[in-house]
């Protein structure tokens, strides 16, 4: 197969040059449509976008004439990724879906409907059967293939759930979870963004939505697909309790959590979780997706890591470190997670799911 059409919606934002970052040059997908409101549609990318990545802009994307978000401009792709604003994602994605597009989505919007698979790939890709199950149903029957939505979590949990993943399937559930995050300046997005007054020296202890975000999405990305293969059934109240508390920090990009566990059969030594974690391959790399991580989580060993400046371009952003594993007096385990938030937190995933989905010939 040649390259695959692939179109961007909420290109000019801080998800959207991470996709534009990623896409460009990729072996399997080719920039095809770029899209964003209409303050910057009809001008070339490079005029529309405020570029804030510390690598030069794509030469061949900056000439690309920026679409509205409408399904006619995105028609003939093979994919959509999106990072757009969630307070416009809900309907154009939908939209979208309708029309039959495979749309990869950022936002918030869709995450918590029974038949959308909530994704990081690195951690619960079995959970695109759903899709791939729809798929191959529509072409047995002589259909074309239908529109899907995959959502990606939020991007606190998708670090918070990388190690989670290895440690549940080796030592059994994990009945009690804390977090505490430390998160970057790019998470809250360019469009207005953070004012530098807020931020610089100085620490804000709250971020809309954030807390609920995570102790809800956790527990469906730990969830597994329901007996009739289309839908997640997500783990109770009762299975697993969870507690965030979100802070945003003066970082670039990384998140960094601080995350305690206690488990439901006993705890674990610090070596069978470090072994577990280190032994740990996710179907990505199984599978030889381009973008996948080497190692899906580094474990670090110095006293002083993970740090979001040395650590988070770790497999180029898509492996997340893990440091400081050590026994917690209170619950079983506490651990220091980090993650790129924009690449396995956002943009990197989306690239990835649709490798994965690639490589199953979904699109
Ligand atoms: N930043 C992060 O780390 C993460 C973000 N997300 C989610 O990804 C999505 C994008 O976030 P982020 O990149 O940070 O946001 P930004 O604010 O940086 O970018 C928003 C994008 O949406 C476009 N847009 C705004 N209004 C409209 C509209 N009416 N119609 C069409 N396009 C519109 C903007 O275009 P224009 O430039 O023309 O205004 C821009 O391209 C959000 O849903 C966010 O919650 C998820 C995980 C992590
Ligand atoms: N809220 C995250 C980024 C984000 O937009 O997340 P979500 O896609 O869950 O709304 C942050 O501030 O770092």
């Amino acid at each position: 197969m040649g390259l695959r059409k692939a179109g961007v919606l909420g290109a000019t934002g801080s998800v959207g040059q991470r996709f534009i970052q990623l896409l460009s040059n990729h072996p399997q997908f080719e920039l095809a449509v770029l899209g964003a409101s209409s303050r910057s549609a009809g001008k070339k990318y490079k005029d529309a976008v405020d570029w804030k990545q510390t690598s030069q802009m794509p030469a061949a994307a900056g000439e690309i004439v920026v679409s509205e978000c409408t399904v006619e401009a995105f028609k003939d792709c093979d994919v959509v990724f999106s990072g757009l604003d969630a307070d416009y994602a809900g309907p154009i994605e939908k939209a979208f879906r309708e029309a039959g597009l495979a749309v990869i989505s950022n936002a918030k919007n869709h995450r918590r409907e029974k038949d959308v698979p909530l994704v990081v790939p690195t951690v619960n890709s079995e959970h695109l059967a759903i899709i791939e199950k729809r798929v191959k149903e529509a072409a047995a029957a002589g259909q074309k293939r239908p529109g899907f939505i995959v959502c990606i979590s939020n991007c606190s949990t998708a670090g918070l759930v990388a190690p989670l993943r290895p440690l549940v399937d080796k030592f059994g559930p994990i009945e009690l979870l804390t977090t505490a995050t430390m998160q970057a300046i790019s998470g809250a997005g360019f469009s207005p963004g953070l004012p530098g007054i807020d931020i610089l020296d100085n620490l804000v202890p709250y971020i809309s939505g954030e807390e609920e975000k995570i102790e809800w999405e956790t527990k469906k990305i730990l969830g597994e697909i329901a007996d009739d293969g289309n839908s997640v059934r997500n783990l109770s109240d009762d299975e697993i309790r969870v507690s965030a508390q979100c802070n945003r920090v003066a970082v670039s990009d990384g998140h960094t959590e601080c995350v305690s566990v206690k488990f439901k059969n006993g705890a674990p030594s610090v070596d069978a979780i470090k072994r577990c974690l280190r032994d740990y391959q996710c179907e990505a790399t199984i599978l030889k997706c381009p973008s996948a991580p080497k190692q899906a989580i580094h474990v670090l060993e110095e006293e002083n890591r993970p740090q979001p400046r040395l650590d988070r371009d770790r497999d180029n952003g898509y492996g997340v470190s893990v440091g400081r594993i050590r026994k917690d007096s209170v619950l079983d385990i506490k651990m220091v997670i980090l993650s790129h938030n924009t690449i396995i937190g956002a943009a990197g995933s989306g690239v990835l799911i649709a490798e994965i989905l690639a490589a199953k010939n979904v699109i």
